[in-house]
């Protein structure tokens, strides 16, 4: 899906500037990563593309149509926003089965998908919520976030909880969702590990406005330099002195002596469990299809 915004301002209900005279022009299939100190306003343009805030000033065109107007042009698109509230909701935290969540969010609708997914996070399939760790209970969410085939998707920071493992296999994920269904990724980070590749655009935030933009290709990395240099042509960085290749070595060593969890052959069938869950759980009081409206067409 495409992004262009034209002179596009955001006021907050109690006049303060969210943000301010935004021109971007993003091509489908971009993976765009935003970045900028707390308050920069990336938050603030992620739930202005998610269609969560109205725009009184300036222009918004995704697919080339203005997503606030109701008639379809037939650019349509699936729009995915998965940001801080949606990784705080506390149905994850519930004594409920894996299954019932996923199925919840079309889990029967999309079966190549959802295995896909379950396999690339590592997901155990008998888990129960209240007896998740943070980061299994995060890779369900994800899972779940993840399954309807997004046109754009906006991240606002929800891998905090990941291992370094998953985090390096969603990221591998993404990009090839950027790279076979031409879907676009905007995404807002403070976590940088991981990402020297991986975007296709950095634009750097300040103060509610675009201070610059730069394509990943003017980007190099240099040895032994300690400073970071920035012209008209070029960023410059130093190579990261970061333990991420290390810790990644150590955990896909762990994953290869446990092995994936499709080599399980004693694993139960996904269909088996979630029949079963299903009745259990699916009474008039447990309804959870409501859960996580992450998505919406335009
Ligand atoms: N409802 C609101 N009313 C007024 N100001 C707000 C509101 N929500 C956020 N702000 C302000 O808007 C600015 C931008 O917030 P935003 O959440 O977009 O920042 P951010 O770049 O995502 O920051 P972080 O890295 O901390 O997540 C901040 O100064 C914040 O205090």
């Amino acid at each position: 899906m495409s992004i262009y915004t034209e002179n596009l301002c955001y006021t907050f209900p109690s006049n303060k500037v969210g943000l301010y005279d935004i021109n971007l022009d993003i091509k489908p299939g971009s993976r765009v990563l935003l970045v900028g100190p707390n308050g920069a306003g990336k938050s603030t343009l992620l739930r202005v593309l998610a269609g969560q805030k109205l725009i009184k000033q300036g222009r918004l065109l995704l697919n080339g149509t203005d997503p606030f107007k109701l008639a379809s042009t037939g650019n349509s698109g699936i729009i995915t926003y998965l940001g801080t509230e949606w990784a705080s909701n506390d149905i994850t935290k519930r004594d409920i089965p894996v299954t019932v969540l996923i199925d919840s969010v079309g889990g029967t609708n999309y079966k190549e998908r959802r295995d896909l997914l379950i396999n690339m996070l590592d997901i155990d399939i008998t888990w129960r919520m209240n007896q998740c760790s943070d980061g299994e209970r995060r890779r369900v969410q994800l899972c779940m976030g993840l399954l309807k085939p997004w046109d754009l998707l906006l991240l606002d920071e929800v891998t905090v909880d990941l291992d370094v493992l998953v985090r390096s296999r969603l990221l591998a994920f993404l990009r090839q969702e950027t790279e076979h269904r031409n879907a676009t990724i905007v995404y807002a980070t403070h976590i940088f590990d991981g990402l020297g590749d991986w975007s296709s655009e950095i634009i750097h935030f300040r103060g509610g406005c675009v201070v610059a933009r730069h394509s990943m290709e003017r980007v190099k990395y240099k040895d032994n330099e300690d400073t970071v240099q920035e012209t008209e042509l070029a960023v410059e960085v130093p190579k990261s002195k970061s333990i991420y290749p290390l810790a990644l070595n150590w955990l896909e060593q762990d994953l290869h002596l446990r092995g994936e969890r499709t080599e399980d052959k004693t694993r139960p069938k996904y269909e088996d469990l979630s029949q079963l869950a299903n009745n259990q759980y699916y009474d008039d009081k447990e309804r959870v299809t409501s859960y996580f409206k992450t998505t919406r067409k335009i």
